[in-house]
């Protein structure tokens, strides 16, 4: 059974730990006692109907406070599928978790209030989105019961919506209008709009394509672990260790491993201990080559046929997720797959302006948060594909040498 991963995300009060709730409960997918608990702190409340956001405010302080503050995860299945629901927060200063979050997921619902339409936080996460890579959006139009289930304001929102996203790179876009209070088109159709000939959101997600997103063409394996027993009875093993990050490996292949340039040929692929003629992306995998060259940790073996880009001058897209500043200049450690260099930051052509997709120009510093373009120059050469074309081996984050905390996270481009 395949699994969807999707991040949900909303201005705070939008209803996304609702919805959160009402997939859950209405599919099924919550534990009698679970249910019981929440039933008893509902009654608690004003009208003693379950609270389905109480299923979703998994965290203490959350409750306190009455916002949520940190990614969190939570599973569900159905006969159609697995599901990992990333729960980022609603509030400006969360951008870091949404992105942590979203870096996997193959598919974003962007709740809007139907009685606000697009606002600050829609472009914000939007953005993010795109930037990320993801290429389904759900745009999720909550609390149609406060608007009359009027087919106008859903129609006007969609027209909103798809002007925003003319600026960004979606290339799906769904649209659905619901209640997640009273369960309207989330699991079951909703009576109440029967204008909408689309599909519910839980059978949406149950049905949308997605193992075509996979980059299937580009091998990378990034070793993690060279395997060289040298004992008495393996005197010769030497295998590389790790996991197919992309596209797939096959005996006989000619390969090239990255950074140093040297070629071989695949002469064994093993894993869960049995030999193989090929594996393929998320396998792990223990390759063997035809010739003894020098191998370590951080190095990526990819098809000679079809390599990536090899260079010191690295420019990206940054999320700055410290609280201490980047300034022009400083230097950390990039790593990409299991590969770590030190770099310094040559160059911040230009930060982003969350909400109006502006460029702003003669930027030396970016703060916890921002968003901008920036230019390093590394002391190895650095293996990896535009975050576009393949975000597996696109992806990075830097380090703090002294703190060792991720301080960003980077999509790399040309
Ligand atoms: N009328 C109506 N109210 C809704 C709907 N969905 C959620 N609400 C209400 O909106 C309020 C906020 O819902 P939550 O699910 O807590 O909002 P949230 O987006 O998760 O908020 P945070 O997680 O704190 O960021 C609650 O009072 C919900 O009952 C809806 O479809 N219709």
């Amino acid at each position: 059974m395949d699994l969807l991963r999707f991040i949900t995300c909303g201005s705070v009060d939008d209803g996304k730990s609702t919805l959160i709730g009402r997939l859950l409960y209405d599919s099924k997918s919550i534990l009698a006692d679970q249910l019981e608990a929440i039933e008893k702190a509902s009654k608690s409340r004003d009208n003693g109907e379950v609270d389905l956001a109480l299923l979703t405010d998994g965290l203490r302080s959350e409750r306190e406070q009455g916002i949520t503050i940190d990614v969190a995860y939570r599973y569900f299945q159905t006969t159609a599928r697995k599901f990992i629901i990333v729960d980022a927060p609603g509030h400006i200063q969360y951008t870091r978790n949404m992105v942590t979050g979203a870096s996997n997921c193959q598919l974003a619902i962007v709740l809007i209030d139907a009685r606000h339409g697009v606002v600050e936080q829609t472009r914000r996460h939007s953005l993010i989105a795109s930037m990320l890579g993801i290429k389904h959006v759900v745009v999720a139009v909550n609390k149609m019961d406060l608007v009359d289930f009027s087919e106008d304001v859903f129609a006007n929102i969609c027209i909103q919506y798809t002007e925003l996203a003319q600026k960004l790179t979606i290339p799906d876009i769904t649209y659905i209008p619901m209640s997640a209070l009273n369960g309207d088109n989330v699991v079951d159709r909703s009576e109440a709009m029967p204008w909408y000939e689309g599909t519910t959101l839980l059978n949406h997600l149950e049905t949308i394509e997605i193992n075509e997103d996979d980059n299937q063409t580009l091998g990378r394996m990034p070793v993690q672990l060279v395997i060289r027993p040298q004992t008495a009875e393996l005197p010769d093993y030497r295998g590389y260790a790790g996991k197919i990050n992309s596209g797939s490996f096959r005996v006989g292949e000619a390969v090239t491993v990255l950074p140093s340039g040297e070629s071989s040929t695949i002469s064994r692929i093993e894993t869960n201990e049995q030999s193989v003629e090929e594996a393929h992306v998320n396998q792990s995998v223990i390759l063997h080559l035809a010739d003894n060259i020098d191998i370590s940790r951080g190095d990526l073996i990819v098809p000679s046929a079809n390599q990536p880009l090899l260079s010191q001058d690295v420019e990206a897209m940054l999320c700055w997720m410290d609280t201490k500043s980047l300034s022009l200049g400083s230097k950390y450690v990039l790593q990409v797959g299991t590969s770590r260099t030190r770099c310094s930051v040559r160059a911040i052509p230009y930060q982003l302006n969350i909400e109006t997709y502006e460029q702003i120009e003669g930027i030396d510093t970016l703060k916890l948060n921002d968003l901008a373009r920036v230019v390093l120059r590394t002391a190895q050469p650095v293996a990896f594909d535009p975050y576009g074309q393949n975000r597996a081996n696109g992806g990075a984050i830097l380090i703090d040498e002294t703190s060792n905390v991720t301080v960003g996270a980077l999509m790399l481009q040309h």
